[in-house]
């Protein structure tokens, strides 16, 4: 037996869905470069579940049934109140809601395919409501209900705030949503199709998911970006503060990849909304202190810049709360997830590596009063 710490370079399943070669990344065969300039995320989610991208009817078809399914069962809404709100993270509340989500589901354990896109439909509709909910409710807001007639990206900016989003705002959600969709077999998707292999059901797929991507190593680095562009707090800081932390051998967030070597392409879309938005909103330094850092961890680790980097400045600048971000993350992953799960369904079988034992060699029970 070979072990390969972080089943890094191990290929472990086929897709269809997205692949990442020579550090170019394709949904179905469509450059993302293509997808994030032209596509909505509607006909995204579309792409990655149906393989093909929808006519107007389709993809008019998938809306209604999103609009239609997005509002949360009231007991989902009522559990929030029983949180320890005040102190309890967002994407921790998240994984807990959408698993029970599943208690309010009658078909959460039908697995008949027809069910299972049933059920990916209603929990994709319900993520951006779901994470919208609890950041009003956390501060003592009322949840505002979807409206039918908002795109999806415009939806969840209206249900966070009650107020309808600017043109360039859903521009610019759309676009990181697109950007988020899927990513081949990212820890998080892994974890799900690991997760439904056993046929466990939809919900606990997509509830094991959140864990993944909770993590700083994966989706939690967009937050921790932030983090430390404001413990920064200003273009003069940035050096001092990543060459002591190089120096330290501590990690730089957002930057760095398993796959990736020239560097994400995801990346630099984002960095152009950065730069574009932080002006808009009067606050350059965000991006200002974000290029002085690639440049610093480009030139001296050789690490280019990841999705989560110049996300976490975009995000800002819609004034969203630096703690959603990684639920944000979550709202657009879960479609890849989904279309993974999807996929793992339909010809299964069960996921099940082995493990290089280094433990002791053969030992004799010992009874507890003579140790
Ligand atoms: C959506 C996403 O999940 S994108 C990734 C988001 N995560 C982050 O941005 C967190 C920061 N980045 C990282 O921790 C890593 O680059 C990962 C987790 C993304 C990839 O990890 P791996 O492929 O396992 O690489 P690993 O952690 O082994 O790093 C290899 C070397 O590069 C260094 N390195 C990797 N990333 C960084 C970083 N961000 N800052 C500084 N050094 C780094 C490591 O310290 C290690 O150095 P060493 O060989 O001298 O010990
Ligand atoms: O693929 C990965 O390892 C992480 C990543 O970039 C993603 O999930 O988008």
């Amino acid at each position: 037996m070979t072990t390969t710490r972080g089943l890094e370079g191990v290929v472990a399943a086929t897709t269809s869905i997205s692949s990442i070669i020579d550090d170019t990344l394709t949904y179905v065969g469509y450059n993302i470069d293509d997808l994030a300039e032209n596509a909505s995320f509607e006909e995204v989610i579309y792409l990655l579940w149906h393989l093909k991208l929808p006519n107007k009817a389709e993809l008019a078809e998938l809306k209604q049934e999103l609009a239609d399914n997005m509002e949360l069962p009231k007991e989902v809404i009522a559990s929030f109140k029983t949180y320890p709100i005040q102190s309890v993270h967002p994407m921790a509340a998240l994984r807990t809601a959408v698993s029970s989500l599943g208690l309010y589901d009658e078909e959460a354990d039908v697995m008949e395919e027809a069910a299972n896109y049933r059920k990916a439909i209603r929990l994709q509709a319900k993520m951006p409501a779901l994470v919208a909910a609890f950041a009003r409710v956390r501060k003592g807001l009322e949840p505002v209900a979807p409206r039918k007639d908002l795109g999806f990206a415009a939806n969840f900016l209206y249900m966070l705030t009650g107020n309808e989003p600017e043109e360039i705002a859903v521009e610019a959600f759309n676009k990181a949503l697109v950007l988020h969709a899927d990513h081949e077999l990212n820890a998080s998707t892994f974890t799900a199709r690991v997760c439904v292999a056993t046929l466990s059901d939809v919900y606990s797929g997509v509830t094991a998911a959140i864990g993944a991507l909770k993590g700083p190593l994966h989706g939690g680095a967009n937050e921790q970006v932030m983090k430390m562009l404001t413990e920064i707090g200003s273009v003069e800081n940035v050096d001092s503060y990543i060459h002591e932390k190089l120096a330290n051998k501590e990690k730089i967030m957002g930057f760095g990849h398993r796959v990736y070597r020239q560097g994400d392409p995801r990346a630099k879309h984002l960095k152009a909304m950065s730069e574009k938005l932080t002006k808009l909103t009067g606050e350059p330094q965000y991006y200002e202190m974000s290029t002085k850092i690639e440049d610093i961890v480009t030139s001296e680790k050789h690490l280019p810049p990841n999705v989560d980097f110049y996300s976490a400045s975009v995000y800002h600048s819609l004034g969203i709360d630096h703690d959603l971000f990684t639920p944000i993350f979550a709202v657009s992953r879960v479609s890849g997830w989904l279309a993974h799960i999807l996929e793992q369904y339909s010809d299964n079988r069960l996921i099940r590596p082995r493990a290089e034992y280094t433990g002791p060699g053969m030992q004799t029970y010992v009874p507890i009063e003579n140790r």
